[in-house]
């Protein structure tokens, strides 16, 4: 089956540090994949080159098959790679409703405002309806996007990156800056994503990633270290060995051998 999305010897480099180092990936269709390293290990400098945020040194990203790696962001997400960032990228000053109509809009290539007019076509508006009510927030439809707390912000991105068809999803950090019943949202709103999606997710909190992902792929000074089911990164020696002295060792073997 070919991959939906895939990399080949990826690379990255700042002057002369390379930060992301020759990496091999293949995410099947409907995958959920996380990315996970210590600090410095190249995961926000792959994630954005992925998404075209950043230009690739060297190397390839094909996506359904197709070579995207000289296409910009905004090309890439029209051909279904749609990327979230960890500061918000909502319309404030507008309705929760119409920052999903607006998202809806692009789909369908209609002219688009922040005011009544966004939404005068009956198919955006039930449109952004249908993807408020599938991440919980149809009830907030018309307050104000800035009366949002931030855990309802991010679900709301949820809503308008839904809202845009994509095939592949990737999120950077989402929970980052959420209390624990935030984070705890966040993740039941994750695992009712529609099984079609592809989804990466670069994120700190390891008991985020062990309950999401399928697999995970940890990098380790811009190389992949290893990838696999996540009971069998939890055992990994190097991976152990690559988190050691980092707070965040400790999460990564809590729940090793436990049940979730
Ligand atoms: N704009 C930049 N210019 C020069 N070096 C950079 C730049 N951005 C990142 N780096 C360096 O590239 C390496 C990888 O950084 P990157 O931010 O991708 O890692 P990360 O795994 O996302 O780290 P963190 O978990 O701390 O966010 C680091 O050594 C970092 O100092």
């Amino acid at each position: 089956m070919t991959p939906l999305l895939e990399l080949r010897g990826l690379t990255r480099s700042y002057g002369s540090l390379t930060a992301v180092d020759s990496v091999d990936l293949a995410l099947a269709p409907g995958e959920r994949h996380a990315l996970i390293g210590p600090n410095g290990a190249g995961k926000s400098t792959l994630f954005a080159t992925v998404a075209g945020t950043l230009r690739a040194s060297g190397g390839s990203v094909l996506l359904s098959g197709q070579d995207v790696t000289s296409l910009p962001e905004g090309e890439r997400a029209r051909r279904g790679m749609v990327r979230t960032y960890q500061h918000s990228s909502l319309f404030l000053d507008c309705s929760v409703l119409d920052n999903v109509a607006l998202a809806v809009q692009r789909v369908h290539r209609v002219a688009h405002r922040c005011d009544r007019a966004a939404r005068r076509f009956r198919h955006i508006d039930t449109e952004a309806r249908r993807h408020l009510d599938s991440v919980g927030l149809l009830g907030r439809a018309q307050d104000m996007a800035a009366a949002l707390s931030h855990g309802e912000r991010r679900q709301l991105e949820v809503a308008m990156v839904l809202a845009t068809e994509p095939a592949l999803v990737m999120f950077d950090e989402p929970t980052a800056g959420m209390s624990a019943a935030e984070t705890e949202r966040f993740v039941a709103l994750m695992e009712r994503l529609p099984e079609r999606l592809t989804v990466l997710i670069v994120e700190h909190d390891l008991d985020v990633v062990f309950r999401l992902a399928e697999r995970v792929t940890v990098l380790h000074l811009g190389k992949v270290l290893a990838s696999g089911p996540p009971e069998a990164i939890r055992a990994d020696e190097a991976v152990q060995r690559a988190y050691l002295g980092s707070a965040r060792t400790e999460d990564l073997f809590a729940e090793a051998g436990g049940e979730r």
